[in-house]
């Protein structure tokens, strides 16, 4: 991953950051990398997840997922965490893969049973995965989905794979039913997980090289260094905060690929979850080029002087000739192909925010492959971690999460919770038709 700042400068942008601050900044980059490499070094909670392209073993996973290996589809049961990594990574990479990947976290009735009725379930791999192992929406689906497979005749407990932590309810039911199951490492937080057993198992059954993920995010991980010119990930992690800093609180992510719009869901709950707390973080949005150019863009030229727009370049892909028409006005696109037609559009919407004075920030790819991702995933996780330090808050905690969990658990009768109380306390201000 290579990262461009030039347009966060500024001399070019309001808010901008000058050189001279970068430079300032650069010290406080050198403190915060001494920490992440202490806390590597110490396994401990969080910072153990930046060991993971050395840690996480592929042919475990590989052996894991052979049973179901050639399936059809695969039905991964997960949330957050437990979901955006491997959806990120199969999303990616459908183009390579036969085996249709569906991810089921939300629990909206109508659309799980949509996803399930199309499915040829007696060829559907079931990927279960939550690392504590008792997320409601995470077990109410999977429950869904073996009855499902038991309705259909299909036995759900040859083709289920289980990742959950040491211990816990999904833990038991694997035991019990004897299923293959790989851990949550140690130490690891699920939002940071991707590059683990919770994000590759859904590639290795969708036939994706594991090896190339984890080499693509061992090279990121060489060029952590204690400064910010030397680092793709803390070059970006350290202007994305000097500019919230100075009034850009929110973060619009905008790859311009189709096959990287799960990748901005992905960094949403990373760069929301992790840095939002004590009053302090930087709002995530999700957006996409070239289509939210036509619904989003008026807003991040013109609006508020409030945004960063992080671009993702995707580097090569495979490209279709525009055809030719007789149309004179037209003419020009016949000599162009679609994806040059793209590329003209991401550098126009780039210019044009810098020449409206707008900070934004290229994350450029050399293609969207299994080196290329792993080297992005682990790139922001890794600038994630540093603007954690930066801010000054626990980067690997969301207790704010917590709270409605419980309520929820109250509301269904799953244990006496007074925030299940608080739903009844709402203030009512009704206007009815
Ligand atoms: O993996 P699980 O324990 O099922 O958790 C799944 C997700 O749910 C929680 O609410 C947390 O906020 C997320 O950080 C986590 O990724």
């Amino acid at each position: 991953m290579h990262v461009d700042i030039g347009n966060a400068l500024a001399s070019e942008v309001s808010p901008g950051v000058s050189r001279a601050a970068l430079e300032r900044l650069d010290d406080q980059v050198a403190d915060a990398h001494e920490r992440i490499e202490r806390g590597m070094a110490n396994a401990e909670h969080g910072y153990e997840a930046l060991n993971l392209p050395e840690r996480t073993d592929p042919d475990e996973i590989s052996a894991a997922v052979e049973p179901v290996a050639d399936s059809e589809a695969l039905i991964t049961v997960g949330i957050g965490g437990s979901a955006l990594g491997a959806a990120t990574i199969t999303d990616a990479l459908a183009a390579e893969s036969d085996t249709e990947a569906v991810y089921l976290d939300n629990v909206d009735p109508e659309w799980v049973s949509n996803h399930l009725e199309g499915l040829p379930l007696e060829e559907t791999a079931i990927n279960v995965v939550s690392r504590s192992g008792t997320t409601a929406e995470t077990l109410a689906n999977f429950l869904v989905v073996r009855d499902a497979f038991e309705s259909a005749g299909v036995d759900w407990t040859e083709r289920t794979i289980v990742t959950t932590g040491e211990s816990g309810p999904l833990r038991d039911l694997a035991n019990r039913h004897d299923l293959p199951s790989l851990k949550v490492p140690d130490g690891v937080p699920g939002r940071f997980s991707a590059l683990s057993a919770v994000g590759m198992v859904a590639a290795a059954v969708c036939g994706h090289d594991l090896e190339a993920l984890l080499a693509g995010a061992a090279a990121e991980r060489e060029t952590l260094t204690g400064s910010l010119f030397d680092c793709p990930a803390y070059a970006y992690g350290a202007t994305a905060y000097a500019l919230d800093q100075r009034g850009a609180g929110i973060n619009a992510m905008v790859p311009y690929a189709e096959s990287l719009e799960t990748f901005a869901e992905w960094f949403a709950q990373l760069w929301a979850e992790s840095l939002g707390k004590d009053d302090l973080g930087q709002t995530p949005v999700r957006a996409l080029g070239v289509t939210d150019q036509h619904s989003q863009l008026q807003l991040y030229r013109a609006g508020p002087r409030d945004k960063l727009v992080t671009f993702v370049s995707p580097g090569e892909t495979d490209d279709r000739p525009i055809p030719d028409t007789d149309v004179e006005d037209l003419a020009y696109l016949g000599d162009a192909t679609l994806g040059e037609l793209l590329e003209a559009e991401f550098e126009a919407t780039e210019a044009s925010l810098a020449a409206a004075g707008r900070p934004n920030v290229r994350l450029e790819l050399e293609a969207v492959d299994e080196y290329e991702l792993g080297g992005l995933l682990y790139g922001m996780e890794a600038a994630c971690v540093l603007a954690g330090e930066l801010y000054g808050v626990n980067t690997f905690e969301q207790p704010a999460v917590e709270w409605a969990k419980k309520a929820t658990r109250g509301l269904l009768g799953g244990g006496d919770f007074e925030e299940a109380d608080a739903v009844a306390e709402k203030t009512e201000l009704r206007v009815e038709r």
